[in-house]
């Protein structure tokens, strides 16, 4: 009997810090899909980000690791974090794909990122690399207007309107940030004091 591909998703992000949209749009991929596992790639050095502070790779990945250990399905890859210079998803899709041949890749993104994708670095080839599973998101318009349309997939998912910008403001002013990420993220917030500073957006 053929032996089915095994189906893995893969959500990348700053993640600074991780919430529950993040969570929520992997979840909802995995079942909707049919995925295998969930591989979350926290960047390194975010190439469209940097005109502001971001948070060292280190403890994105390690805030990344504690939201998601509970889900057995979802797992974290530190190749973003491990290649040196600006992270780009023609490279992580690479990297991933060298570690799993045998496996199909769907790539997860907000309604936000899929609408620039077109400016992503050598954006023909990702579309070869990976499928695209673009996620709702509030506040955001959901356009694949241009986008190869068997290559792209939108997806309708709850509505959360949490955004890693609103955590770090609301750290920042010292408000409660329980609910909108993982208890053991506040925790690791509170910890290291992450997001105590100015914040230049
Ligand atoms: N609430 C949400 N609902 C759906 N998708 C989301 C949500 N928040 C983020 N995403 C998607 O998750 C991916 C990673 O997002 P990212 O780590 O940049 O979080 P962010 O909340 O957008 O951060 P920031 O506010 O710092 O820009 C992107 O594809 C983004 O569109
Ligand atoms: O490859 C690129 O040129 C590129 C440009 C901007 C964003 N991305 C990817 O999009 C995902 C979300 O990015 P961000 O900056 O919104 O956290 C993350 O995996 C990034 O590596 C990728």
């Amino acid at each position: 009997m053929a032996q089915l591909r095994p189906r893995i998703g893969v959500m990348g992000g700053t993640f600074d810090p991780i919430h529950h949209g993040h969570l929520v749009a992997a979840s909802e991929a995995a079942a909707e899909l049919g995925l295998d596992e969930v591989v979350f790639a926290p960047t390194g050095q975010p190439s469209f980000k940097q005109h502001q502070d971001v948070s060292p790779a280190e403890h994105r990945y390690l805030m990344t690791v504690i939201a998601t250990a509970s889900n057995p399905q979802f797992t974290v890859s530190r190749v973003d974090v491990d290649r040196a210079g600006l992270t780009y998803t023609v490279d992580t899709l690479r990297d991933l794909r060298e570690a799993r041949p045998e496996a199909d890749v769907f790539f997860v993104t907000g309604a936000d990122a899929i609408e620039q994708i077109l400016r992503w670095k050598d954006a023909a080839e990702l579309f070869t690399m990976a499928h695209f599973v673009a996620v709702t998101r509030p506040g955001h318009t959901m356009s694949v207007a241009g986008l190869p349309a068997d290559r792209v997939s939108v997806l309708e998912i709850p509505a959360l309107a949490i955004s890693s910008t609103d955590v770090r403001a609301r750290a920042r002013a010292g408000k409660p940030v329980w609910y909108l990420v993982p208890d053991g993220v506040v925790q690791y917030i509170g910890k290291h004091g992450l997001y105590r500073g100015q914040d230049h957006e």
